[in-house]
């Protein structure tokens, strides 16, 4: 069977949803090809149940640091309860409300695994083992999102490793975890399961967080020591084995090793483009998507543009909202190209995601929380940029130390110099995430800092590290 359609978006996750949003509200029938669950990996094995795996334990801690609160404390976490609050937050792994707004918009959504079969083509195998082909009249947008890296370490493989799949939708926390990676994946899981009383492992071959500021990661290997989980740094596993007791053994290259009950391998990500037709329109199966400012996929054969990658597998930015930003950016470009009216992919215009190269804000919810958009310093010099920095710790707010007994945190502002403006922020500690919208507000607005000092943030709030911020950069003298 075969028939065509305004739109195919491959992959319903949640950036293929804002795709498909866009679209349709742009007049463009629009079928949406999902394989597992409308919503992705988001909803069902990353963001969400790792929030909420998460959240009880920081808000108990939270309550500890509350003199007079504290008293008040007199259990412990209830794991079951935090696991039956992620399933319900997964919806039990089901997607029914996600089909259902679906429904409600009129999207269609035709459920298998779809394959670029040619230009504008794709092949849609059914979970029925029926096959239909869709064919595009404007685009295709692959959103297929991306799968966990598991690294060539000898016996890794065989030794079953658990991956952010299994962190996230496990029934029952082991009584030993050891985490390889120091990413974001690595430190939010050894918080979640340190919360829980698991005895965590973390082996990391560098530091901890290594794109943000030094300090975060810093921080955060304190932090998690404080929760009773071992940091090891500098360390690569050489050998993982599963014995017959169904342990798992790592050997480390500094011939020490470590024995858990499982073993999270958190070390980045693949494209998921490896089954998905690339070679029928001259791309590399397996490659991520290398895309314009509009989303639109270099080098794909066929007439015109129709080909769009969107999310992880454009590898601009592996972020859910940093995904969905780029598909409210390539649904309405598809749609005004399908109109033929005025595209405007300027930079900052409406259909181009700038914001990938110059604010992408990211929240760390580990322990303690650690939040950054734009550059760290090293990256603006890196950049070539004249850089000013401000420094404070975030305990000289009062609103931090009124939040919590004994507050320890730490804010930073690179400042581009030249043009006197922020380019990036990073706060660290807890219930700092709140913090980050301000500041991307502030590099993408490219308030001036000498503006920002009209600002006032509220008194006794953690907002006045803003504040402090300023006046270790230096108050402006008046114009002449
Ligand atoms: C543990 C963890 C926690 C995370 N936490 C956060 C967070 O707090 N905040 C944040 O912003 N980001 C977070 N991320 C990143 C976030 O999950 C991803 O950036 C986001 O899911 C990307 O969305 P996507 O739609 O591009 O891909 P996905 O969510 O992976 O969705 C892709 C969809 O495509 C479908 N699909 C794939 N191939 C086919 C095919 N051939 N045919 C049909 N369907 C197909 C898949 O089934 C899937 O539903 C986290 C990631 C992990 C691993
Ligand atoms: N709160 C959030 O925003 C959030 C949470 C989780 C994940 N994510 C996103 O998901 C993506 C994946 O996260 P991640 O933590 O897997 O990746 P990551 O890129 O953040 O970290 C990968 C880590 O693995 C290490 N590593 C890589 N190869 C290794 C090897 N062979 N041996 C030992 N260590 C190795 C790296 O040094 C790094 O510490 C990230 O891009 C992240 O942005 C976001």
């Amino acid at each position: 069977m075969e028939r065509e359609v305004d739109v195919i978006v491959l992959g319903g996750g949640p950036v293929g949803e804002n795709v498909a949003d866009r679209t349709r509200a742009g007049g463009l029938e629009t079928v949406i090809v999902e394989r597992e669950l409308v919503g992705g990996e988001c909803s069902y094995w990353a963001c969400i149940p790792s929030k909420t795996l998460l959240r009880s334990a920081a808000a108990l801690r939270a309550a500890r640091r509350v003199s007079g609160a504290a008293e008040a404390i007199t259990g412990s976490l209830d794991v079951a309860a935090v696991l039956r609050r992620r399933d319900y937050w997964v919806s039990d792994w089901t997607d029914t409300g996600a089909v259902g707004w679906l429904d409600s918009v009129g999207i269609e959504l035709e459920r298998g695994s779809g394959r670029l079969d040619g230009p504008r083509r794709v092949v849609v195998e059914r979970s029925d083992g029926t096959e239909v082909t869709l064919v595009a009249r404007h685009a295709v947008v692959v959103s297929t999102g991306s799968d966990p890296v598991v690294p060539p370490i000898p016996g890794l493989v065989e030794a079953r490793p658990w991956t952010s799949r299994d962190a996230t939708s496990a029934k029952d926390p082991p009584a030993r975890l050891a985490i390889i990676g120091g990413g974001v994946v690595a430190t939010e899981m050894a918080t979640a399961y340190a919360g829980f009383g698991t005895e965590v492992t973390l082996l990391v071959r560098s530091r901890l967080l290594g794109g943000f500021e030094p300090f975060a990661g810093e921080a955060v290997a304190a932090g998690l020591r404080g929760l009773g989980a071992s940091v090891r740094l500098g360390v690569e596993p050489t050998k993982v084995e599963r014995t017959e007791q169904g342990e798992v053994v790592i050997t480390l290259d500094d011939e020490s090793s470590v024995t858990a009950d499982e073993v999270l391998v958190a070390t980045g990500r693949t494209p998921r483009t490896r089954r998905i037709g690339l070679d029928t329109v001259d791309l590399e199966p397996g490659a991520w998507l290398d895309v314009d400012e509009t989303m639109l996929v270099h080098g794909a054969t066929g007439d015109g543009d129709w080909l769009y990658a969107t999310g992880d597998v454009n590898h601009r930015a592996l972020l859910t909202h940093q995904g969905k930003y780029q598909g409210r950016a390539a649904g309405d470009v598809i749609a005004a190209r399908a109109k033929g009216t005025r595209v405007d992919a300027s930079p900052w215009g409406v259909h181009a995601a700038t914001a990938d190269h110059a604010a992408v804000p990211q929240v760390v919810f580990a322990e303690p929380e650690c939040v950054a958009v734009g550059l760290t310093e090293a990256a603006a010099r890196r950049a070539g940029i004249e850089v000013r920095i401000g420094d404070v710790a975030m305990e000289s707010a009062s609103g931090a130390g009124i939040l919590a007994d004994g507050y320890e945190g730490r804010a930073r502002l690179v400042v581009d110099a030249g043009r006197g403006v922020v380019v990036g922020a990073t706060f660290v500690g807890q219930d700092v995430a709140e913090l980050l919208h301000a500041a991307t507000t502030a590099i993408v607005g490219e308030v001036p800092v000498d503006r920002l000092w009209h600002a006032v943030p509220a008194f006794p709030t953690m907002s006045e590290v803003w504040l402090r911020l300023l006046e270790d950069l230096g108050r402006p003298e008046a114009a002449a």
